[in-house]
């Protein structure tokens, strides 16, 4: 499951746990992005501080772990590249990429689109406020599931640590402490 993760937040993890229990998949890899070429209207936060929010907030789940592969590679994130290097680090593994509703719907601009669903089984997960219904995805390219719905945003996250209000609930314990700690945010 790619991501900018700035922060993670529940509607992530509650997405992931769905098509983890769902596929049987014996292992969930979040991928924090570099820089994301798609969301150049804001400051996104350094890539080692949405990395380490994103190990705090799954580190209790053993199907859960967070791969460093886009942060390594670092400037822009194509998922093309991050399927490449999936595959050289789990030659043996049947790959899946998870994406939400409004990132499926964005899904064909992406860097070399068609070569993107040759490399992995795509999952898409419904999510509060976006639905599929005008997208037009290539026949059979993508597994489209339900999971609960969580009306979380990570920009919704953001504004609350700006305004002030707390964000407690909406993301783990652990990452409401190290957004704090870090001082994010509160400029957002
Ligand atoms: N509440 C949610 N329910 C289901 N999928 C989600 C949810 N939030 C994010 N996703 C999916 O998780 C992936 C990573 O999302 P991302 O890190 O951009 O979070 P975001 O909340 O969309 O962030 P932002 O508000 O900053 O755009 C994307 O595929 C996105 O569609
Ligand atoms: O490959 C691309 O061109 C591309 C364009 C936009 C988004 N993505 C990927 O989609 C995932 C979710 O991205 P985002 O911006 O919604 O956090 C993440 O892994 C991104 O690298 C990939």
């Amino acid at each position: 499951m790619g991501g900018t993760f700035d922060p993670v937040h529940h509607g992530h993890l509650v997405a992931a746990s769905e098509v983890q229990a769902q596929f049987d998949l014996d292992e969930v890899i979040f991928v924090p992005t570099g820089q994301p070429w798609q969301k150049t209207d804001r400051k996104v936060s350094a890539p080692e501080d949405r990395y380490l929010m994103t190990v705090i907030a799954t580190a209790s789940n053993p199907h859960f772990s967070v791969s460093r592969v886009d942060v390594e590679r670092g400037g822009t994130t194509y998922t093309v590249d991050t399927l490449h290097d999936l595959r050289n680090a789990f030659p043996d593994a049947e790959l899946f990429f998870i994406t939400g509703a409004d990132a499926l719907q964005q899904i064909l601009s992406w860097r070399q689109a068609e070569e993107l669903f040759s490399l992995a089984h795509f999952v898409g997960v419904t999510r509060p406020g976006y639905n599929l219904d005008d997208t037009h995805l290539p026949n059979g390219s993508v597994s489209l599931i339900d999971v609960p719905a969580m009306a979380i945003s990570s920009t919704a996250c953001r504004e609350r640590v700006a305004s002030g209000l707390p964000v407690w609930y909406l993301v783990p314990d652990g990452v409401v402490q190290y957004i704090s700690k870090r001082d994010l945010y509160r400029n957002a």
